[in-house]
């Protein structure tokens, strides 16, 4: 890996350079979607420039092309999370729909009435709803782990509710509120003993911490491009091939399948079963090219970069005083992602100072996560985000804009 700058990073970041109300744009909501470097807008665009066309079915150069650009950038996205093969990896739009599939093929296949599928308070809407719904369908039933006053999951609860033999466990890598990252191989090894299915949700922690899913022996872990450098409209559900085999279309469609009669088809074979339809080809592609790019950082240097950057955010907001910060305070039990109220001033007016001031963008609200909300009993936070364009100054004008809020609000 090229140690890089971070000057030479950000100047691959075309929108880094541009102003907001005649400021230098500061981006510090990279946990809700992430900035594209050039290599991936320009792998995109020469997609459509030089061999657009549609894939798996063209007898001809272009179409062969991107077909093969495609299974490419599969493989490349394979290799990235250690999956032994890229049959495992399946193109969806995104985490949401990677895990809806998984709770439609999967779950209505696996669960029944009366069933334990156990989650945890901090999940994302994304990784929680689409549970709700099975369990509605099904009748099985919802427990959830806890967690604690400084964003850790309660794991004694965790092993107590293993002791009800749940059928599916689904929980987070890394959370999108607090930060924290969960200790996931270990809880996988639990879950496997007493015999649970379980689904990570990949979608924080694939683009900002090293992933080996076959270590981790995750049965499914999700996660989207667009979080990691790619485009928007591309996601991935990976799955133990087994699994994947034996569970039922998600959708039906053209290159699903293999033969067609009126009556009844037969399927592909993976990846392909679970991708009905004219693919997100670009995209796709532009995934592969994001995947490049990190690999060219290394994920290693991605998440110590990060811990940089946070460990001096946590120094200088804790200079600030009246604001409070939610998560893990130690490093190591976290990520990139600050969530904080300051005093009593809303997140949102918080957002808009900062935009209007300062130039700096944040992420205001209950960020696809009300319950955790309501653990905490705030009805939102301000939320800032790193990654590897982020530097220190852009936490300094972070800093100074909040200290201008509180004149504002000072009044
Ligand atoms: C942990 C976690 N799980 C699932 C999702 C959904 O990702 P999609 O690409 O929208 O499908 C997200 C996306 N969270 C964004 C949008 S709410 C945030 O600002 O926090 C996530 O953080």
């Amino acid at each position: 890996h090229r140690a890089r700058s971070a000057a030479e990073i950000r100047a691959d970041f075309p929108i880094l350079a541009r102003q907001v109300h005649g400021k230098p744009l500061v981006y510090l909501d990279s946990t809700a979607s992430s900035q594209k470097p050039q290599s991936v807008i320009e792998t995109m665009n020469t997609y459509y420039q030089s061999y657009n066309a549609n894939v798996h079915r063209g007898v001809y150069e272009i179409s062969e092309e991107a077909t093969a650009a495609v299974e490419r950038a599969r493989v490349k996205i394979a290799r990235f999370i250690h999956a032994r093969h890229s049959k495992q990896v399946i193109f969806t739009r995104n985490t949401t729909e990677s895990i809806n599939l998984v709770a439609y093929s999967w779950g209505n296949a696996n669960i029944h009435s009366g069933d334990l599928i156990v989650l945890t308070e901090m999940e994302h809407h994304s990784n929680l709803v689409p549970w709700q719904l099975l369990a509605q369908r099904t009748g099985a039933r919802l427990e959830f782990v806890p967690v604690t006053e400084d964003g850790l999951l309660r794991q004694d609860i965790y092993d107590e509710l293993l002791t009800y033999h749940p059928r599916l466990i689904a929980f987070t890598h890394m959370s999108n509120v607090l930060g924290t990252i969960n200790p996931v191989q270990e809880m996988i090894a639990r879950a496997h003993a007493v015999g649970a299915t379980v689904l990570v949700d990949g979608a924080q922690s694939v683009p900002h911490l090293p992933v080996d899913v076959q270590a981790l022996d995750a049965d499914f872990y999700c996660f989207s491009g667009h979080k990691m450098l790619g485009p928007t409209g591309i996601g991935v559900l990976y799955g133990k091939r087994e699994l994947l085999e034996a569970m039922p279309p998600f959708m039906g469609g053209g290159d699903m399948i293999r033969t067609v009669k009126l009556q009844a088809s037969t399927w592909n074979d993976l990846p392909w079963k679970f991708e009905a339809g004219t693919p997100a080809i670009a995209e796709a592609i532009g995934l592969g090219a994001a995947v490049d790019y990190l690999n060219d950082l290394g994920m290693e240097w991605v998440i110590e970069h990060e811990h940089e950057i946070t460990a001096y955010a946590l120094e200088r907001l804790q200079e600030i005083p009246g604001l409070t910060i939610y998560g893990p305070r130690a490093l190591e039990q976290r990520g990139g992602v600050i969530s904080f109220t300051l005093g009593d001033i809303h997140p949102h007016d918080l957002a808009s100072i900062l935009d209007q001031e300062v130039g700096v963008a944040i992420r205001a609200g209950h960020h696809c996560a009300q319950p955790l909300m309501e653990r905490y009993d705030v009805a939102a936070t301000a939320r800032a985000s790193f990654y590897v364009y982020t530097t220190t100054e852009d936490v300094d004008a972070l800093v100074q804009g909040l200290q201008k809020a509180q004149q504002i609000f000072s009044f």
